[in-house]
């Protein structure tokens, strides 16, 4: 029988999104989507979505309270679903075997023993959430384990990793250039991934679903994450030596990209990659390496992360050299605090790591972003990881809703995240308000240099040495970019 009725556990990111455009293209299925989250769940089901989406309104307008439901009562909704989505987080272990580097699959465990307990018919249960190479596996065992009593309860695993990023989420599942479906090699197995192809088939074409075994696709999306951020590493690498050498890393980028075999897109120096996934699931690929005995593959995947942290801690180095050493007292602002624009979400932003290197230099800090709560970056920037001292951070930290308030008698902009709204910013009346010599420093290398040297800033930006900097510069000795 055809699926009628779906549960995804976990409202997050890839939970609300995905099963919100299963809803859309597929009105005669029951869509419900769960989380242990009271908070999550009520944002949901109000105006103001818990995560912030382009897009991602309409679609839950539309369909919610007709086939589409947001719901904290997990049992029903387990009990009621032909296919079951777990969507939960899989964090960094941060304690324990394989602390700061191991998946975390609490939460995957934990639902599947809620659905192991409350099921009381056969399920296909597919794993959404982004977990180690036979995961599947321990999921199955746990399911089986727990359903000793009830034979007529069957269970099916899939692997159905996502592929959406952050800011475009409803595109890519709308339009996606490729869904991954792996399963067990087996007559049931089969059956099962046939079930889920049907109902990605209702908007994608069969050609743009690819099935393989239950291994492949789980090591599949760790891999395809990984090479994602070895390709930012790489462009990234690069930028330090473009900045030496006057070479220009964009152009050296679309030289490098305009080789089909490389393609254009993920070579866009920067601050670094942030996001919740990349560094977690390279992080995990090591791990797994490593308990492979393959110390030579660990340490090739450990570096894409160690040269993002050298980017970072690169690119606020600058900042502090280029202002005479020193910004203690100063006043900076960080434009952008978002991992990337189109995106509220903070998780491991680059930001962060500027904002604490600045904090920490004695800096005062203002910061904007268009869409990041305040409560989130106060959050952020006193979290015992990121300091010993959130009194200190408070009394230096100071947040705005409005770009041009924030960059008022500051000694430096310091643009973190590429949202659109910077790039059209008033720059001559910024200029006027700013302390002088006025710095402008582009993380993300969007903004018009020349325009902003001919007003009167001096510009630093990644991967390109600007030569025509105001007359009145005074560099740091190694700072020059
Ligand atoms: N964020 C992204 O863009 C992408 C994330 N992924 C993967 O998808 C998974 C989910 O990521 P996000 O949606 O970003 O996480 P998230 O943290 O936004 O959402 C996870 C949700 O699961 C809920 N949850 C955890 N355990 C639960 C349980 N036992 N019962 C009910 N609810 C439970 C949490 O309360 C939370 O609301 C991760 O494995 C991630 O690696 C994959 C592709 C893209
Ligand atoms: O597993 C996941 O969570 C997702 O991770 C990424 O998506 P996401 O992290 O949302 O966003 P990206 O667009 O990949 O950007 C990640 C980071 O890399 C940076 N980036 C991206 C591209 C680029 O050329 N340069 C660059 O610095 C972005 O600014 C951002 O900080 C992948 O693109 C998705 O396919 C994947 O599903």
């Amino acid at each position: 029988m055809p699926i009628q009725k779906i549960c995804c556990i976990g409202a997050g990111y890839v939970g609300g999104p995905t099963c919100s455009v299963i809803a859309l293209k597929c009105p005669d299925i029951k869509v419900t989507v769960v989380d242990k989250s009271q908070e999550r769940i009520d944002q949901w089901n109000s105006e103001k979505l818990p995560i912030y989406e382009p897009g991602l309104y309409d679609v839950v307008k539309q369909r919610r309270g007709e086939n589409l439901f947001f719901s904290t009562d997990i049992d029903n909704a387990i009990k009621e679903a032909d296919l079951i989505f777990i969507s939960v987080n899989t964090p960094t272990k941060t304690f324990g075997n394989g602390k700061g580097r191991a998946a975390d699959l609490k939460y995957v465990e934990s639902a599947a023993r809620m659905i192991a307990e409350v099921a009381n018919s056969s399920k296909i249960v597919v794993e959404k959430s982004t977990v180690p190479v036979r995961a599947a596996e321990s999921i199955s065992n746990i399911l089986t384990a727990n359903t000793f009593n009830k034979p007529n309860v069957k269970f099916q695993i899939l692997s159905n990793p996502e592929f959406l990023a952050e800011g475009t989420a409803i595109n890519d599942l709308l339009y996606a250039d490729r869904v991954l479906i792996g399963g067990e090699d087996s007559a049931e197995g089969h059956a099962a991934i046939e079930e889920l192809c049907k109902v990605y088939e209702r908007w994608l074409p069969r050609k743009n679903i690819l099935t393989t075994n239950t291994w492949s696709s789980e090591l599949s999306k760790l891999a395809a994450n990984a090479f994602l951020a070895q390709r930012i590493s790489s462009i990234n690498s690069l930028s330090a030596v473009c900045e030496t050498t006057g070479a220009d890393v964009s152009e050296v980028a679309r030289a490098v990209g305009w080789d089909s075999r490389i393609g254009p897109k993920f070579l866009q120096a920067s601050i670094g990659f942030g996001g919740s996934c990349f560094k977690k699931d390279i992080l995990n690929l090591v791990y797994i390496c490593e308990g492979l005995n393959l110390p030579e593959v660990a340490a090739y995947w450990q570096q894409v992360i160690d040269m993002n942290d050298y980017q970072k801690s690169r690119f606020s180095a600058k900042v502090i050299e280029s202002l005479f050493n020193t910004v203690t007292d100063k006043r900076i602002t960080l434009l952008g605090f978002a991992f990337k624009k189109d995106t509220g979400d903070t998780r491991e932003s680059p930001a962060i790591d500027v904002a604490k290197t600045l904090l920490d230099e004695g800096a005062k800090l203002h910061v904007y972003d268009p869409k990041v709560e305040h409560s989130q970056i106060l959050e952020d920037l006193t979290h015992p990881q990121v300091t010993e001292e959130p009194e200190h951070v408070r009394k230096s930290l100071t947040i705005h809703s409005d770009p041009y308030e924030a960059t008022a008698g500051t000694h430096a902009i310091v643009l973190c995240t590429e949202w659109d709204e910077f790039v059209s910013l008033d720059y001559q009346r910024i200029y006027e308000g700013m302390m002088k010599p006025a710095y402008v420093f582009d993380g993300r290398k969007i903004l018009d240099h020349q325009k902003l040297q001919s007003i009167g800033f001096i510009v630093q930006t990644i991967g390109k040495r600007l030569s025509r900097n105001s007359p009145n510069r005074v560099w740091g000795s190694k700072a020059q970019i």
